[in-house]
């Protein structure tokens, strides 16, 4: 398991140290691990043949700026030469007097400040080494930044070669990339959210240990979920496996009730029922001939993928009772798609296990519907505080979709972030399997925050076995399910045989 703190919790335990930390003990500590990754990276460089790799350091306004400055004081000691660049109109002074005195060449980036398309002067020079660097040290802005001004840097960003090796101080700063992200204490909640900039996070210990427990955010590792996948017994059969039921589809939508029914019945679901409109039935028969047709006894439901919540609501037909006959049962529910537009305060048995599968845009629209002033712009700026408050105001677990998927139940705790699914999954369909293959593992018995875990996971595993690093289609993410959970009963198998030969699992 990973876990990772807020912004907030780090500050309070930096200032709760009483160091001055902005040029203490602190930032010694901190600008020494990042100077010891740097050394080791360029004697990598000059181990693959880059001769004497020229390394830039990119000096921001705040204590990142500070940290990097005494980085390349260090590195200077050490032999290796840098050009730190101040890209702000101010600079730690202390920091850069430091790398000065060490002999760093210390340069003003003339141009970041002003827009135009040329650099002026020293402007030019600094874009050029920028541009000839083999290493770059990002210390530009780090965990005071304002992703308001993003923008500011992107130019900067656009400079660096794709060949040179980055080194992000604290986190990327808003538009950069990294290859390796030095952070500092403890990991921060915004790397698991954007795992694609930051590349490895590398965590120097400068003395701040936050408690377990009051952690933020956690990712659990594959070995963990692995345990949680339902494996049946030699007295189970098709009832106690799990019947899922799923209210999905519709005559304009024929193809999410298919691949929902395909994904439910790869997962392995002890039985798959299904609701729905006659093309919609017959599309399901025809894809997925183990499905069962009409209502009956279910252990969980899915409800609403493929359907257009407003207009079904407004013809009031059979195909919206029976879906909304799904939502009032007390059986765990899937919500999803356009069954979210219905989910109003009182739909639900109190008690009852309820699981929403927004993205963004849904789940703004649900808070809106509830009178709380926020846009889809507004949620994916800040996913883990917007699927906690949608979790506390709907009393359901909120699985919010996007390219990082965050788990909120109701209450205090920590969200579970799930950031290894690749993009490609970015494709019309694969809300539906998920929500599908979530519906079967409540049918099992898996608690809503497990099973939404397990089932954000699998889901990436399943579109990466599907076409690893290229597109998938919904239908073939379908598909691999049943193997990756193959993969995963064969990781159960492999830790508990490691746990009888008295090995612990790695
Ligand atoms: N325990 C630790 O984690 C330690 C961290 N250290 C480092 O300190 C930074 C945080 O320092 P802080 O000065 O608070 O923030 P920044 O360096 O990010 O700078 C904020 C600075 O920049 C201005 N600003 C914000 N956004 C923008 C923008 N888009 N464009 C322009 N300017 C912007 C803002 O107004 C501030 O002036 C942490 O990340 C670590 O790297 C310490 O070394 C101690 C230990």
């Amino acid at each position: 398991m990973r876990a990772a703190w807020s912004v907030d919790a780090v500050r309070a335990a930096e200032e709760a140290t009483g160091d001055d930390f902005t040029d203490g003990a602190l930032m010694q500590r901190a600008a020494k691990g990042l100077a010891d990754i740097v050394r080791r990276e360029v004697a990598e460089l000059e181990r693959r043949g880059v001769t004497s790799p020229r390394v830039v350091v990119l000096v921001g306004p705040g204590n990142n700026g500070g940290d990097a400055l005494y980085a390349a004081r260090d590195l200077a000691v050490d032999g290796i030469e840098c050009l730190a660049l101040l890209v702000a109109d101010k600079a730690h002074v202390e920091g850069v007097a430091a790398a000065r005195a060490a002999g760093v060449d210390v340069a003003r980036y003339e141009s970041a400040s002003h827009s135009g398309p040329e650099p002026e002067g020293g402007g030019r020079e600094s874009a050029h080494a920028i541009a000839h660097a083999d290493l770059v040290v990002d210390g530009i802005l780090g965990i005071g930044a304002d992703p308001g001004r993003a923008a500011t840097w992107k130019a900067l960003a656009d400079l660096i070669p794709i060949q040179a090796f980055v080194v992000a101080v604290d986190c990327p700063t808003p538009g950069f990339r990294a290859d390796i992200t030095v952070t500092f204490g403890e990991p921060k909640t915004s790397l698991m959210l954007a795992p694609a900039a930051n590349g490895r996070v590398e965590v120097v210990d400068i003395g701040i240990h936050l408690p377990l427990g009051e952690q933020e955010a956690m990712r659990l590792s594959g070995t963990h979920l692995a345990h949680l996948w339902p494996v049946p017994g030699p007295r189970d059969h098709k009832y106690t496996r799990g019947v899922v039921g799923l209210a999905t589809g519709s005559d304009a939508f024929p193809g999410a009730a298919v691949l929902g029914a395909v994904a439910a019945v790869t997962t392995g679901a002890g039985m798959v029922r299904y609701v729905g409109p006659r093309r919609a039935e017959d599309a399901v028969t025809a894809a997925a001939p183990e499905v069962v047709h009409g209502s009956g006894r279910v252990q969980a439901w899915v409800v609403g993928s493929g359907i257009d919540g407003p207009s079904e609501r407004e013809h009031e037909s059979d195909r919206y009772d029976s879906a909304m006959a799904a939502l009032r049962s007390e059986e765990p529910v899937v919500i999803d798609a356009g069954a979210l537009t219905w989910f109003e305060p009182g739909v639900r048995p109190e008690g009852a296990q309820t699981v929403i599968t927004p993205h963004a845009g849904e789940l703004a629209t649900l808070l809106q519907s509830r009178d709380i002033d926020v846009e889809r712009s507004t949620v994916e700026a800040d996913p883990v505080t917007w699927a906690r408050r949608a979790a506390n105001e709907t009393g359901a677990t909120v699985l919010l979709k996007g390219g990082v998927t965050v788990i909120a139940s109701p209450g205090k705790g920590p969200v579970t972030i799930e950031n290894r699914a690749p993009h490609w999954l970015a494709t019309a369909g694969t809300g539906d399997v998920l929500a599908a293959l979530l519906g079967v593992l409540l049918a099992a018995g898996l608690e809503p925050r497990s099973a939404a875990a397990l089932a954000a996971y699998t889901h990436g595993r399943a579109a990466h076995l599907a076409n690893p690093d290229g597109p998938v289609r919904a239908l073939d993410v379908a598909m691999s399910l049943g193997r990756v959970a193959s993969e995963l009963v064969a990781e159960q198998r492999r830790v508990h045989e490691e746990r009888r030969a008295g090995r612990f699992p790695r």
